[in-house]
């Protein structure tokens, strides 16, 4: 069964504009897909769907097969710009998933404490957020996300604004942590490349629709220069050409 089922969904707005038009979309348990698009195309929109925080217009979204009726404990989330609350601590800013049901405990400490190791923060732990750079704190909101264990992780553009070294450092924990969960990812970026490093499959919308499905078939764990490697090339230059709507010279499945 899949783990995320994206069922002929459109959204609309009052004033009458079409966002997202019939799309169809399967994500399988542990698997990683990234979005891709040009601005504007309802990347975030289906994202919101997929996370309960916009209810489709027509349509279903399903979540291990129960229709999402509204944010759920399942989904974690990190957006474009990481939104930690200024007068908490980094490991209080951890914690908040967990404070919001229930008090925290040591475990839920230590678990903070290691995913702050994770990703490069540890001994930061008491510093507050305006105490930490752009990197620091999107660090912090990817630790946040995962703190829970959730099973499905949505992320738009969550390393959007960082340095190229920063960027490349925190895909790499980001895949660190979803292979140790099995996280089961849906991740929304502008950049093609960083796309095909991270995912298993991309999806490239236009105009509210989903109008291909890449497979990439490379090996995980990515080793560091695989970036550089003419397979990678080909299939960024593939995307390239599926997002500009030209002629790819290897077939594209379609998505819908
Ligand atoms: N509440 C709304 N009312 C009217 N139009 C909206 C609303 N929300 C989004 N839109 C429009 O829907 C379209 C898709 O928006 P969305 O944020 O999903 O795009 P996106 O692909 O994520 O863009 P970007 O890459 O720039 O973040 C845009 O044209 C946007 O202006």
């Amino acid at each position: 069964m899949s783990f995320v089922s994206i069922e002929q969904a459109g959204y609309g707005v009052p004033s009458g504009g079409t966002i997202l038009d019939r799309v169809d979309w399967t994500i399988g348990e542990g698997e990683f897909h990234a979005l891709v698009g040009r601005s504007g195309c309802g990347k975030t929109t289906l994202l919101k769907l997929v996370a309960g925080l916009l209810a489709p217009s027509t349509g279903t979204v399903r979540i291990q097969g129960e229709p999402v009726r509204g944010p759920g404990a399942q989904v974690g989330f990190v957006f474009q710009a990481p939104t930690l609350l200024e007068w908490r601590t980094v490991l209080d800013n951890l914690l908040l998933p967990v404070s919001l049901t229930r008090r925290p405990q040591p475990a839920d400490r230590r678990k903070a404490e290691e995913l702050l190791d994770l990703v490069g923060l540890t001994g930061l732990e008491g510093r507050y957020p305006s105490q930490l750079s752009g990197g620091q704190q999107s660090r912090v909101a990817l630790a946040r996300a995962l703190v829970t264990e959730p099973p499905l992780l949505l992320l738009d553009e969550p390393f959007a604004a960082l340095d190229a070294i920063t960027r490349e450092e925190l895909q790499n924990d980001l895949l660190k942590l979803c292979v140790r969960h099995r996280t089961t990812v849906l991740f929304v970026t502008h950049d093609i490349a960083e796309a095909v490093y991270l995912a298993d499959r991309v999806a490239v919308m236009e105009g509210g629709r989903l109008r291909h499905a890449l497979p990439v078939p490379l090996a995980r764990p990515r080793g560091r220069d695989v970036r550089y490697s003419p397979r990678f090339n080909a299939l960024c230059l593939e995307l390239r050409h599926a997002m500009d709507g030209s002629q790819s010279g290897v077939a594209l499945e379609r998505a819908s």
